[in-house]
């Protein structure tokens, strides 16, 4: 199978664990590092439906918690519609992505669209940080 395949097969199994019983609308995101290390997330709804968070968002906050920092490759499954990710998780990608991270989006049959940071949040706002 090839590193994509299998990006896309983690994120339609993570999709299943999906809460989103208001929108009905469930999504899975696969996150692959430099290293090939791959993290998941699914999006979490809440009756309070500002407090739901995204599959990205999801998957994002397990690579941080595992001490990893960057992301080279993403995969978001939803069905349907075309399950780009939202603003906020434009910039909560950008954040983490390398300089060539592509996002593939997918339906449950494959992927449908691909696309480069820079195509998801042209301009986009960043800060300079002193890394060491
Ligand atoms: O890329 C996306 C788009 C939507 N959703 C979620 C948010 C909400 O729970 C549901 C409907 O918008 O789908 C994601 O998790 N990721
Ligand atoms: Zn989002």
């Amino acid at each position: 199978m090839s590193d994509l395949n299998a990006l896309f097969e983690a994120a339609r199994a993570v999709r299943e664990h999906a809460y989103a019983p208001y929108s009905n609308f469930l999504v899975g995101a696969a996150l692959r590092t430099p290293d090939g290390t791959v993290f998941t997330g699914c999006n979490v709804e809440n009756a309070s439906y500002p407090v739901s968070v995204c599959a990205e968002g999801g998957a994002v906050s397990a690579m941080i918690a595992a001490g990893y920092r960057e992301i080279a490759e993403g995969v978001v499954v939803g069905d349907a519609a075309l399950c780009t990710p939202c603003g906020m998780c434009r910039q909560r990608l950008k954040e983490f992505g390398t300089d060539d991270l592509v996002v593939h989006v997918a339906d449950l049959k494959g992927i449908r669209r691909s696309f480069t940071m820079d195509e998801l949040l042209p301009a986009a706002f960043e800060l300079e940080y002193k890394k060491d």
